[in-house]
């Protein structure tokens, strides 16, 4: 369980990115955070590893308080929580296979880290990450001769192969077509739905969020002005997170699924 209790993030420039944001997501939920550029969804997901630091309130996973974690507790703690980014963040010019082990890392005895050599126990998890996927043919060859799809989906099994609880997921589906990004998605829900991982998934494109995730919370000017579930989202609902710069978007989705 994930818990927001009256959260506020400024930035060292005085931005107020989060104000008053106060949630509860619970273990293996499928969550989108949707809303503006600039409305504070990425700084409301940061938030949970630690990437950014809240400036006050309490969050708390499983009932730790994130905000007092130190050093090495923050480290095991990150173990639990995988990170998805929109630009992949791989070496491009090794392996997929070498991307995946790079999660066991901080496992490894000091020589091994050294030496760069796995046990056979890393390398069966790895293809195994790989194989969820759906890429295990792919696991012998550079990363930069993947597709965008299929980089992220390397980027996914890299997650998967430390064993995460949570997926947090910035924009994944930014930079890829719309058919690429419903394999991902697919990939995304079924990894949500077997292995009970909770996701939270920052992303723009709405009715892709509607689609999948079975929450949306969408977020206006650093403040939670919707959380629920997805086919409670209205036109009127989407106006007052988009601030009533959806007219145009809604009605196109209207007018497409009146053509199915
Ligand atoms: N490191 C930072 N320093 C100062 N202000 C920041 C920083 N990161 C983000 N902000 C500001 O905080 C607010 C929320 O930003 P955030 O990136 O969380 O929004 P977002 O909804 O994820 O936007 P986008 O969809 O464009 O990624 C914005 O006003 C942004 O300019």
């Amino acid at each position: 369980m994930i818990e927001f209790k009256n959260v506020e993030k400024k930035y060292p420039n005085g931005t107020a990115a989060l104000q008053n944001v106060n949630l509860k997501i619970g273990q293996g939920e499928f969550v989108a955070v949707i809303g503006l550029s600039g409305a504070g969804k990425s700084t409301l997901i940061r938030c949970i590893n630690r990437m950014h630091d809240i400036t006050s309130g309490q969050l708390m996973v499983d009932n730790v308080d994130v905000t007092g974690l130190k050093g090495k507790q923050i480290r095991n703690f990150r173990r639990r929580i995988g990170m998805i980014f929109q630009s992949f963040n791989l070496v491009t010019r090794t392996t997929v296979i070498k991307n995946v082990l790079v999660s066991f890392v901080p496992d490894l005895p000091f020589w091994r880290k050294v030496t760069g050599i796995f046990t056979k126990e890393h390398k069966l998890k790895a293809l195994e990450a790989l194989d969820k996927v759906g890429i295990l043919d792919k696991a012998f060859v550079r990363v930069d001769q993947l597709s965008g799809g299929q980089q992220q989906r390397v980027a996914l099994a890299r997650t998967l192969a430390q064993n995460p609880d949570i997926i947090l997921a910035d924009e994944p589906i930014a930079s890829l077509d719309p058919v690429t990004s419903k394999q991902v998605m697919d990939d995304f829900k079924k990894i949500n739905k077997d292995m009970n991982i909770s996701v939270i998934m920052n992303i723009h494109h709405v009715e892709v969020a509607l689609e999948y995730a079975d929450r949306i919370i969408g977020i206006r000017k650093g403040e939670v002005v919707f959380d629920g579930e997805s086919d409670k989202v209205t036109k009127h609902i989407l106006n007052d997170i988009y601030g009533g710069q959806v007219e145009e978007l809604k009605s196109s989705m209207e007018e497409k699924s009146a053509h199915v």
